[in-house]
């Protein structure tokens, strides 16, 4: 199979009436999200995960608009889980992937790195699936007591992603009656020999109400946090204002750039690139292009911002200090960060605007200009 990544089916139309509480478990909140959000995401930010298909209970289809991740496909499920399955592999069936992975929305602490080994043997073998094998001691019981004993080995727990050739396992399940555990199963029945890779403990199935609190405390174990610094000086000019941070701050000079030379906002904007490790905001917007003249800097924030959620990140906090003699800052500070607050749509209890002067020393301490430096946490899974 050629090296040139993989669809994925998340099967999410089941109505988890193990789990209970009412509503399906994959849209009852998890960490700070629909556990529907977080597998999406998993899968998302994948980049070898070319087209996703969401396979859902009609009943859903309107909290699906809600979804910030969103899947490039939907399906109607069915009945059972494979029949879920086999109306997401018809979804693709206009343009697949040679290779595709079926997974559990119910797993939503899946790793990049299951999702590559599962992804790798692939690409020379015909499917391959993650499982962990038994470590407990297996009985037999009834009533409460003791029947017997199993022999564990060679016995596994099996995994979702499991990965397969389209062709091949779309074949497979058109061919198949009867109810099936998972995919793997299926596959099997059509004879396709399927590789073990090793699962991840983390990886657990959400199933029972209690299956919460955990997956609650993997997803917040696994907190990605990202830090970033910017710092940006502009001179002043003629003129009878500054803008920082999106506010207009009545002043005997102006500052001179190419945009609207909001200094404090580039850096904040920096910041973002920074933790991201994306360049700059020259890099961003070429001081060179001609459409970048008097520009409102809101929109470079906004850029930044939305990358940010591209990689699956939001702004942990802002920290942004404004050096100068004058204007005075403390006056705007709280409508600055309103201002860049509501830029970002985040909280203003996360942003911080302050201000220091250099004490008369260099180039600020002369009144040639103001400098500004910014920090910047980004968090997300
Ligand atoms: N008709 C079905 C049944 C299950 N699934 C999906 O298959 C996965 C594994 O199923 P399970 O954990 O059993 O989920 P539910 O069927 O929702 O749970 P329950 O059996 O407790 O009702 C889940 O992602 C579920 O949404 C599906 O897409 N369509
Ligand atoms: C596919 C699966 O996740 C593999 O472990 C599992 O079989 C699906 O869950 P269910 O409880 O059997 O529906």
């Amino acid at each position: 199979m050629k090296r040139q990544g993989v669809d994925a089916i998340i099967v999410a139309a089941g109505r988890g009436l193990r789990a209970g509480g009412g509503t399906p478990k994959q849209w009852r909140e998890l960490h700070g999200a629909p556990v529907v959000e977080h597998t999406l995401r998993a899968f998302r930010t994948h980049p070898d995960i070319k087209k996703i298909v969401l396979v859902i209970h009609p009943e859903d289809s309107e909290r699906c608009k809600t979804l910030q991740t969103q899947p490039d496909l939907f399906a109607n499920g069915g009945a059972s889980r494979a029949a879920s399955v086999r109306a997401g592999l018809d979804a693709l069936s206009d343009n697949p992937a040679q290779g595709v992975l079926i997974h559990d929305v119910a797993r939503p602490c899946v790793s990049h790195k299951l999702i590559s080994n599962v992804i790798e043997p692939l690409y020379d073998s015909a499917a391959a699936a993650p499982a962990l094998p038994v470590t407990d001691a297996l009985w037999t019981g009834m009533d409460g007591h003791v029947t017997g004993t199993h022999p564990r080995d060679g016995l596994f727990r099996a995994q979702t992603p499991q990965g397969f050739r389209y062709r091949a396992i779309r074949e497979a399940h058109s061919h198949y009656n009867g109810p099936a555990a998972d995919d793997v199963e299926v596959a099997r029945a059509a004879g396709i020999e399927v590789s073990v890779v090793p699962g991840d403990e983390d990886n657990l199935k959400i199933t029972h109400a209690s299956d919460f609190a955990r997956a609650e405390r993997i997803l917040g174990g696994r907190m990605k946090i990202r830090l970033g610094n910017g710092f940006d000086v502009h001179a002043f000019g003629p003129g009878d204002h500054v803008t920082l941070c999106g506010v207009k701050i009545p002043h005997d000079h102006g500052l001179v750039g190419h945009s609207d030379a909001d200094v404090a906002m580039h850096t904040v904007t920096d910041a973002i690139y920074g933790a991201l490790a994306m360049g700059d905001i020259g890099q961003h917007f070429p001081p060179s292009d001609p459409q970048w003249k008097g520009a409102d800097s809101a929109v470079f924030l906004r850029h930044a911002v939305d990358l940010a959620a591209q990689e699956g990140l939001t702004i942990g906090n802002i920290d942004c200090t404004i050096i100068c003699e004058a204007p005075k800052i403390g006056p705007h500070a709280q409508a600055m960060r309103e201002s860049m607050a509501q830029i970002m749509g985040v909280d203003v209890g996360v942003v911080s605007v302050k201000a220091t002067t250099s004490e008369k020393l260099g180039f600020t301490g002369r009144g040639e200009g103001i400098a500004c430096m910014a920090t910047c946490m980004l968090e997300g899974k």
